[in-house]
């Protein structure tokens, strides 16, 4: 946005919640978008491990390496001046162990991320903690978690019964309270996403989560318009008119003011 924009670090989203000001997330995987997305005020910039869909082409997110995400992340801090830089760890990096996890989040860390993030509740508390005791900043990542989808059964929306509403809503305390710094609330009922933001002390990122969120977060080629069958909580902020800076600009703008997600036809 501005040049003079100081470095968005976790005092920084700290602040930001507590002001109540909403959260900006795109993903990236690359410099130049970075460097884009950096000047049009994107708070923050997933590396997702979305990549291996919209970058190489798979049906999920589950052949995407450790390799391959040191190597995006890369890229994406070189780019980058101010967002806070935020690392995807692939499936299989960090189920196996407690030192698996550190190891690959020390991996991604030390390619350039600030943060990393993990999908999954319950098993995956101690997990934040060790690495939040290590000095690794941890986004969690609760509701449709791609990498579960084989075990979910599609990308279907969670938390609908009351029962996975009270599961999805004691993981995000637990999450919480083992340090992680935000959470991602993906695919899950507006009602969810208002009750677990009221409940948990930390900001939470929805995609398809409702209006109530932190802050949102979108897949960067979805937000330009270039999705296949576009998911009904995406919007193509290109639609406007103008280039991928000034979407951008309007995507922040959107969250930042609350006219994105818009209760009804983004929402579930
Ligand atoms: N380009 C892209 N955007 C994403 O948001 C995304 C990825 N890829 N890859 C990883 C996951 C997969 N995601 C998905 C994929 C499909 C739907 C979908 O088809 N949703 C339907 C029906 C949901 C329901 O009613 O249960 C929708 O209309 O939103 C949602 C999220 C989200 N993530
Ligand atoms: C959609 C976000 C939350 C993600 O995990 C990814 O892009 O990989
Ligand atoms: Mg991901």
């Amino acid at each position: 946005m501005t040049p003079t924009r100081k470095p968005v670090t976790l005092h920084r989203l700290r602040a930001m919640h507590g002001d109540g000001e909403k959260i900006s997330m795109l993903t990236c995987y690359d410099a130049t978008f970075a460097r884009v997305l950096d000047d049009a005020g994107v708070d923050c910039l997933l590396v997702g491990d979305s990549l291996g869909m919209v970058l190489q082409g798979h049906t999920s997110t589950v052949p995407v390496t450790l390799e391959e995400m040191a190597y995006h992340v890369r890229c994406v801090a070189r780019g980058n001046r101010t967002a806070c830089v935020i690392g995807d760890l692939p499936f299989g990096s960090y189920q196996s162990s407690i030192a698996q996890a550190i190891d690959s989040a020390s991996a991604l860390m030390q390619a350039g991320a600030h943060m990393v993030k993990l999908e999954g509740g319950g098993w995956t508390a101690p997990v934040v903690r060790a690495l939040v005791e290590r000095g690794i900043p941890v986004c969690a990542h609760l509701g449709l978690t791609p990498q579960s989808v084989h075990a979910l059964g599609g990308w279907r929306v969670q938390g609908r019964e009351e029962s996975g509403a009270a599961t999805l809503m004691a993981h995000a305390k637990e999450l919480a309270d083992a340090g992680a710094t935000m959470l991602v609330l993906e695919l899950v009922t507006s009602a969810v996403g208002t009750e677990v933001t009221k409940a948990i002390g930390i900001p939470t990122i929805g995609i398809g989560a409702g209006p109530d969120c932190s802050g949102q977060v979108l897949v960067l080629h979805d937000a330009l318009g270039m999705a296949e069958r576009p998911a009904r909580f995406v919007r193509n902020f290109m639609a406007e008119g103008g280039g991928i800076t000034e979407a951008a600009r309007r995507y922040v703008a959107a969250v930042k003011d609350g006219s994105f997600p818009e209760t009804g036809t983004h929402t579930y």
